[in-house]
């Protein structure tokens, strides 16, 4: 935050001269600063400026005329929560005054603040916060203030300044770095951490691993400090640092395996693998290996993990739960899993030791006849489910995943083809999965469903916290344009301003705004919704019809983070929120996050072998109901981090199908560094980093060009050169194109960028690209068809490698559209 004020203003401790000097020329941000310190204060000197304390160069005049009560002579001053947050990310956010027609940034745009602007030479101010993570130059360490060495000894001093003892000023306001614990008052905390490239540690800690298992619990968690400190979206971003980075994961020797510390492959491959463990902390653990079950020392088993795991050792006992003497694979199992057992009928006197597989089946150890299947029945399954338990994978998708056409063992000829179905997050491959969920699997389960109405429910929030950030920013703006803002100059006179414009809520929803926000920003909606959602439908439905959000939705082409559905959910956000509700199919397929497993979902399914159109009677007597099973793997973006080494798991990929939404190329997307980039561009970059790896060297890829609907729409608004990809479009005069709309011209240019970007990178392949809407269930439908003839053409390609290549030209699968 500089002023380019030519003549600085003079430091706060600057003796006053008897005879002063005429006043220097006020910049109108020395001025505007000025309002807002007490009355005679000095303007503080440009170097020493606080960021934690707020200016805000856009309040009303009426606010800004009074003088700020203070802390303390030199602490911050006192506003009230929510506003003083906001006051502070504006400030962080803008460097200078925007001229009277520029937009305010909108919340996108404030989530990457790699270096927020400022020409302060200060090390440790955020303003010029350290190189991320860079190692040609290091951060700066923490600059301990002189008292603070001395002032150390009092437990919960600013490690900074040195103030503060226990309780350290508002009691809880305060920060402590994760890797080493030194903590800071709100006034250090962002210039001793910077801009938090790994979280809340100071800079001289970045890099250092959180050691502390209290500290650890607390990774990815908002503070009250950090929320009143930083916009919520910054906040986010923080917290999404904090979770993800490389630093802040769990060491592999931290996590004793069978008595024997992990290596970072044996990590890698339990972290990458289908089941991975939710949340895995550091601590002791046994394994099995033969029924494929792991569990924390003395704890319950947690679910199933690779089988590619093989860590040797003794299995410890689990004598901390009590004595059951009934033993499983060599280790003593807990009470809940002998209540388990008990439950699937299986006689456990005591002293019996068990023999258990990977899929259920069991027998005695030494008598080699199987006497049963644990998961046989589908109560076991139900009440494994309600209370945490493992359920083998595959098993509960036996019964609702697979087609329910019947298929005889002596028909099934070939093996299950494995389709891996990848995209940007909001590409649509959800969608699509879903899509193919209700076209050939069957029925969703209790659990599914309840799973997606607490999911649609809470989500609800999500969508009006976000429109009512935009409708923040949007209001600045009003108010701004309003007062002439941009127009300030020296001797010019302020307009008349004003305290409300077409965003304004007014003060009960305002209040109920405020809250939201800022439970949003502390990151605990989830402790809030969707638990109280129908205490809070009545409000949330009288926010939305609000006049001042319904003129915030109707820029939604702005409103970045807000999917399209949102509208949808909203409208209907009382019937949504009763304990009643039960979601439609159309509910389920807008629903928005319906993940399983760390971003992993598995759908199997058979396809009639024969076209859709080929039912003639010659076909069904020579080719009765031939039937091809598919598994389709639907890996989010998310599920794809470290270095895509998951991938590699996964074994005998048949085809990729990469889903890309057409209508990104005007989107921004904020990369795991921080960056903002265009949305194309990275599932662009996305799409390269798949067909590269190594894995797929031979397996063809299917491109589905989502959103066309949406793209249709927008390509006659938005030019589709906005992508910096795609600058040399340049479409034929539209008499020259009589038939054919700019959309599909765009759609085949998109779609030859993407195939002349695979043949490079696949020795000359051929990229296989399809259009789909996938909100129209049909367009999917067609689109696994087009699948199934590119196998069948990869087939026969392989057959035929021995007698010349099948011709792909001839084959007649290319960039089709469903009509
Ligand atoms: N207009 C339009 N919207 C679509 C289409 N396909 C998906 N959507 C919407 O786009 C949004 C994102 O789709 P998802 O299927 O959730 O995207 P995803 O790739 O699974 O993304 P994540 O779940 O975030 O990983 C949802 O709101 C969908 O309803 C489409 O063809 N047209
Ligand atoms: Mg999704």
């Amino acid at each position: 935050m500089a002023s380019s004020s030519p003549t600085p203003p003079a430091p706060p401790d600057q003796p006053s001269a008897p005879h002063p000097p005429p006043p220097p020329v006020e910049t109108a941000w020395a001025r505007a600063l000025r309002k807002l310190l007490p009355a005679g204060a000095p303007l503080p000197n440009e170097e020493q400026l606080d960021y934690s304390f707020s200016v805000d160069l856009a309040d009303t005049a009426e606010e800004a005329d009074r003088p700020l009560p203070r802390a303390s002579a030199d602490g911050p001053p006192l506003l009230p929560l929510a506003r003083h947050r906001r006051r502070i990310s504006r400030l962080l956010r803008r460097p200078s005054p925007p001229p009277r027609s520029r937009r305010r940034s909108p919340p996108h745009q404030r989530v990457p603040s790699p270096s927020p602007p400022s020409s302060s030479p200060d090390a440790t101010s955020p303003a010029s916060s350290p190189p991320r993570c860079s190692s040609s130059s290091p951060p700066p360490p923490p600059q301990p203030a002189p008292s603070a060495t001395a002032s150390s000894k009092w437990r919960g001093a600013c490690a900074r300044c040195g103030k503060g003892g226990i309780g350290m000023g508002i009691i809880g306001e305060r920060e402590e770095c994760l890797a080493c614990g030194a903590r800071y008052c709100g006034g250090c905390v962002l210039r001793a951490m910077g801009s938090m490239p790994e979280g809340r540690k100071c800079v001289g800690c970045i890099g250092r691993p959180v050691a502390d298992a209290r500290r650890r619990a607390r990774l990815g968690k908002g503070s009250r400090l950090l929320a009143r400190l930083l916009a919520p979206a910054e906040v986010r971003q923080v917290m999404r640092a904090e979770r993800g980075c490389a630093a802040n994961q769990v060491r592999p020797e931290e996590i004793v395996v069978n008595g024997r510390g992990l290596s970072q492959a044996e990590l890698d491959l339990l972290l990458g693998c289908a089941v991975p463990p939710e949340r895995l902390a550091a601590g002791r653990f046994w394994y099995d290996k033969d029924s494929g079950l792991w569990g924390k020392e003395g704890e319950r088993p947690d679910r199933i993990v690779s089988s590619k795991l093989s860590i040797g050792g003794k299995l410890q006992t689990d004598a901390s739960n009590g004595t059951t003497q009934v033993f499983i694979n060599g280790r003593e199992i807990t009470k809940t899993e002998l209540r388990m057992l008990k439950l699937a009928n299986v006689q456990c006197p005591r002293n019996t030791h068990f023999w258990l597989y990977d899929d259920g089946s069991y027998e005695e150890e030494g008598q080699n006849i199987i006497k049963g299947n644990i998961w046989q029945k589908a109560s076991t399954r139900l009440i494994a489910t309600l209370f945490s338990l493992p359920i083998p994978r595959g098993l509960k998708e036996d019964t609702s995943l697979y087609s329910s056409r019947f298929v005889p063992e002596y028909l099934e000829q070939k093996q299950v083809q494995k389709l891996l179905l990848v995209g940007l997050e909001g590409s649509g491959s959800s969608t699509i999965f879903k899509q193919a969920k209700f076209l050939y699997g069957t029925e969703f389960s209790p659990e599914e469903i309840l799973n997606l109405k607490l999911m649609i429910q809470s989500n609800v929030y999500k969508y009006l916290s976000t429109l009512l950030e935009w409708r923040e920013c949007f209001e600045d703006e009003a108010l701004e344009e309003d007062r002439g803002f941009g127009n300030l100059s020296d001797g010019e006179p302020k307009l008349a301003p004003s305290k409300s414009s077409l965003y304004s809520l007014n003060q009960r929803l305002m209040h109920f705004a405020n809250w939201l926000l800022e439970i949003v920003a502390l990151g605990n909606l989830d402790a809030f919704f969707p638990a109280a959602t129908r205490e809070y439908a009545p409000i949330v439905e009288e926010v939305w019809k609000d006049p001042a959000i319904q003129a915030t939705y109707k820029r939604k082409n702005e409103l970045h983070f807000l999917p399209d559905v949102a509208s949808y959910f909203l409208d209907k956000v009382v019937e949504i929120s009763s304990n009643e509700y039960e979601p439609t199919e159309t509910d389920i397929l807008y629903a928005e996050g319906v993940n399983q497993w760390n971003g992993l979902s598995i759908l199997e399914f058979s396809l009639d072998d024969r076209g859709r159109h080929s039912d003639s009677f010659a076909d069904k007597v020579d080719n009765p109901t031939i039937k091809t099973k598919y598994q389709l793997i639907r890996m989010n973006s998310k599920g794809l981090t470290g270095g895509f080494k998951c991938l590699g798991m996964l074994e005998d990929i048949r085809a990729i199908i990469f889903c890309i939404s057409l209508a990104d190329y005007d989107q921004t997307w904020v990369q795991s560094s921080g960056e903002p980039c265009n949305k194309m561009i990275a599932s662009r970059d996305l799409f390269e980093d798949v067909i590269r790896h190594p894995s797929f060297d031979d397996t063809p890829c299917v491109l589905l060009l989502n959103k066309y609907d949406a793209f249709e729409e927008k390509i006659s608004r938005v030019p589709l050169t906005v992508c910096s990809w795609f600058s040399d479009f340049s479409p034929v005069r539209p008499h020259h194109i009589s038939q054919t709309s700019l959309a599909s011209h765009a759609y085949y240019y998109v779609a030859v960028k993407f195939k002349d970007l695979y043949s490079s990178v696949a020795d000359g392949r051929k990229l296989f690209v399809f259009q789909t809407k996938a909100l129209e269930r049909r367009t999917v439908d067609d689109a696994f068809r087009y699948i199934r003839e590119v196998l069948r053409w990869d087939d026969v390609k392989n057959s035929d490698a021995g007698f010349g290549s099948a011709d792909e030209s001839s084959y007649s699968v290319d960039m089709t559209s469903p009509s």
